[in-house]
């Protein structure tokens, strides 16, 4: 676990320590909270929620009901863990009323708790397990894992009593459940199973002891949801928990058996052994980190592999052979080889590799071999690829020793990881969008591909139909570089590719024409700070430097329209920006100065945020500016991004409704001819904006978020949109992303001065420490 994930429990007086304790040794951390007038504020700024409804009473539930629906709205997992909820009617109707006002993203119970949340629907599947787990009373070995004394107290066998149900059984209960609730549901008992209504994973092993202790279940349910709180998704989440959970019953077991002890010192054992796990995976990371730090023989870095050329010789030209075009390549900028030929003789392939790698010698780049390691020796080349239907990395290892590359293949993050943690030192993903060159290849979904990044250390280039033109789509999702055959080996002009091709890695300049806020929550300063978190280059021209704070504007002081200009002449000649956003504008004569600028220098995607009027209805612009900031700056802007009073003002209509909202974006965009992206605000529906581009209406929406902290939001909002749009990135997306941004940086409740705060635009992360 990397970040500390903090997770809301409202838990379970029974094992509560427990719970909190097992969420240390995992490297994550337990707030309690379940008074109702603090449980949303608590929930507010964890990352996941957790429900036990143990030893349940009114008041809890009610609070668990507010916690659960405050983490639906911010979008935080839920982890439901409905203990004995077949145990009373109170549970039964308690948990039920919560299940109607809450939507868990997994749910964490018995067999015996699953048939009882089922059994409304079915009554026969409850009885089914009712009798089955009748006939094993009294010869099965209990098995408490909820930890509910009262609970416990009723039932001989315990809550997991129904040790001997068939594994199908508990299959089709466990889909069934996932379905009903639509979430993920993982279900313990001699095997544990886990499903989302679609996919389904058992997971075996474990030790019987640990039916034994008291909360063992509840434990299980907290290591969920700070699975899930990191971000991993529901389904994957509970079947790493679950098998975590059952490897540390295992490795405590083996402890106890060897130093002859009892169960006492399993249940220590047990958080040992989830602590010592933890500081492994932890070790493993940082070893990886190192070793790649440390230029050992076979290090690859990830600049090396920005401009990944594959060969295959179907695509060359008349005249060209591989080593002519190999040669063109990497004089052009080519990062990195690789010899695939797939109809060659292992003799061919030698003879071929040994003359690329003579050519990838001469120009420092290394010489990749597809799929066999021994011809990799053979030709003496720096490394091998290897796929998943080719020869292991660990058995390619064997055969080439520490100081050869090995590439990997991975199509999900699972494959990624067992590739690094076998030792790969890259990971080549595709086919990102399909391919010519290679057949029957699967689409990877750019989520996944995102999702791989995230999760591993070693660098990841994608693969499949990757051409000059879409390679924009890739930005983002956190690729090292990217792994070509046609996209290079067809094109006709080989140097203007590879140099097409390079630019896209080109760090992206996005330069702001706006106001100083000295205390640093809105305008240059929240503009750059924006850029900074979203990977861009930032620059300013300052046109007016502010005395403010959280609590209002004391001072104003304008620079020189001369110096305005002077500012933007040195900042296009030299560094050009992809894309220029505009803020707070106060004077005429600026305003012409900066018209003028941008047209000379024709300035692109240009993101204008007409601080005219403030959220709060005060006029921040004098009549004449306004004259000009339409006249001259709006036909310059690619969009611009009003609030509901600059509307009003724009469109000369009144805003009451959303109806009125796309009437008078759309009035805005006849009469100005630049996209709109009208922001909803409090007056109208919070957190929907509509963007209307003339060809495109359409609603963005996005997640409302408790935060009275909101200084510099249109600020943020609009550089971060200008960002995107310097990374290639179309309008919608740009939105779309830029919305996302923001609702993290609200989420990051940062609460600074006595007014409305600025917000923390780096979403708590440290770069460099
Ligand atoms: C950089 C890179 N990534 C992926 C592959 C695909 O390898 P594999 O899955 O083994 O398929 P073949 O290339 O052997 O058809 C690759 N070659 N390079
Ligand atoms: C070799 C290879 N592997 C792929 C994968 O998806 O793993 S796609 C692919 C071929 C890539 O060629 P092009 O750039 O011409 O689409
Ligand atoms: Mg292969």
């Amino acid at each position: 676990m990397e970040k500390n994930v903090k997770v809301h429990c409202l838990t379970n007086p029974v094992t509560m320590q427990s719970v909190a304790n097992v969420l240390l040794a995992a490297g994550g951390s337990a707030v309690m909270a379940q008074d109702e007038q603090e449980v949303e504020e608590i929930t507010a700024i964890c990352q996941a929620t957790l429900l036990n409804t143990g030893v349940p009473d009114e008041r809890k539930i009610r609070s668990c009901i507010l916690a659960g629906k405050c983490a639906n709205r911010l979008g935080h997992p839920v982890v439901l863990d409905p203990v004995g909820a077949g145990a009373s009617k109170f549970r039964r109707k308690k948990i039920g009323q919560l299940l109607q006002s809450v939507v868990p993203s997994i749910i964490r119970c018995n067999q015996e708790e699953a048939s009882a949340l089922l059994r409304a629907e079915d009554e026969k599947e409850f009885l089914v397990l009712g009798t089955e787990r009748q006939k094993i009373e009294g010869t099965a070995e209990s098995c408490q894992q909820d930890g509910d004394a009262v609970f416990s107290g009723i039932q001989s066998g315990g809550v997991e009593s129904s040790l001997e149900l068939e594994l199908e059984k508990a299959r089709r209960l466990a889909v069934r459940l996932a379905k009903k609730y639509r979430c993920t549901v993982c279900m313990t008992g001699e095997q544990d199973v886990i499903s989302d209504g679609e996919r389904v994973k058992v997971i075996s092993g474990g030790d019987g002891r640990i039916c034994r202790i008291t909360g063992s279940g509840c434990m299980l349910s907290a290591l969920c949801a700070l699975k899930c709180g990191d971000g991993t998704d529901s389904f994957e989440a509970a079947a790493e928990a679950a098998e975590t959970w059952r490897h540390c019953a295992e490795r405590a077991g083996e402890t106890v058996d060897e130093k002859e002890e009892g169960i006492g010192s399993f249940q220590i054992r047990l958080l040992d052994a989830l602590s010592l796990k933890m500081e492994m995976e932890r070790g493993r990371r940082m070893e990886v980190q190192s070793r790649m730090k440390q230029n050992k023989k076979r290090y690859i870095s990830p600049e090396q592999l920005r401009l990944y050329a594959v060969t295959d010789r179907k695509w060359l030209a008349e005249g060209e052979t591989l080593e002519t075009v190999v040669e063109t390549l990497v004089r052009s900028g080519v990062t990195c080889v690789q010899l695939r030929e797939k109809h060659a003789s292992d003799e061919e392939i030698i003879s071929e590799g040994k003359k690329l790698n003579e050519i990838c010698r001469k120009h420092h780049v290394p010489l990749i071999v597809n799929d066999r390691p021994d011809l990799a020796k053979k030709i003496g080349a720096a490394g091998v690829h290897v796929g998943l239907s080719d020869m292991g990395i660990e058995k390619a290892r064997e055969l080439l020793g520490e100081d050869f590359i090995i590439g990997g293949s991975a199509h999900n993050v699972k494959e990624a990881l067992q590739a690094q943690k076998a030792g790969a030192d890259y990971i080549g993903c595709g086919a990102v969008f399909g391919s010519q060159t290679k057949s029957d290849v699967t689409t990877l979904a750019k989520e996944e591909l995102c999702a791989i990044c995230e999760a591993v250390e070693i660098p990841v280039v994608a693969i499949g139909g990757i051409t000059a033109e879409n390679i924009k789509e890739l930005t983002g999702t956190g690729i090292d570089g990217v792994a070509v055959v046609s996209g290079l080996f067809a094109a006709k002009d080989k140097p203007e590719m590879v140099r097409r091709f390079l630019k896209a890695f080109e760090m992206k300049k996005v330069l702001t024409i706006a106001g100083s806020d000295c205390s640093g929550g809105a305008g240059i300063q929240a503009d750059l700070k924006t850029m900074a978190a979203n990977g861009v280059y930032g620059m300013s021209a300052v046109m007016a430097l502010t005395a403010q704070n959280t609590t209002g504007v004391q001072g104003i002081m304008e620079v020189t329209p001369e110096f305005a200009g002077q500012q933007i002449d040195s900042i296009f000649t030299d560094i050009r920006p992809d894309a220029v956003k505009i803020g707070m504008l106060s004077s005429g004569e600026i305003i012409h100065v900066v018209a003028e600028k941008l047209k000379e220098y024709q300035a692109e995607h240009i993101v204008l945020d007409p601080v005219m009027v403030s959220t709060s209805g005060h006029r921040l612009i004098q009549k004449d500016a306004e004259q000009s900031l339409k006249k001259e700056l709006f036909p310059l802007a690619e969009l611009i991004t009003p609030n509901i009073p600059e509307a009003e003002v724009l469109s000369g209509r009144k805003i009451k409704n959303a109806q009125d909202m796309e009437s008078a974006a759309e009035k805005i965009v006849e009469e100005y001819g630049c996209a709109v992206l009208l922001k909803g605000g409090h007056r109208i529906n919070d957190a929907n904006d509509f963007l209307c581009t003339g060809e495109k209406k359409v609603w963005i929406c996005g997640e409302r978020v408790e935060n009275p902290n909101t200084h510099g939001t249109g600020c943020t909002l609009s550089s971060a949109i200008a960002s995107n749009l310097a990374k290639g990135v179309g309008m919608e997306e740009a939105v779309q992303k830029a919305k996302e941004y923001l609702t993290e940086a609200l989420k990051e409740q940062l609460d600074l001065g006595a007014g409305s705060g600025p917000m923390d635009h780096t979403l708590g992360k440290i770069i460099f420490e």
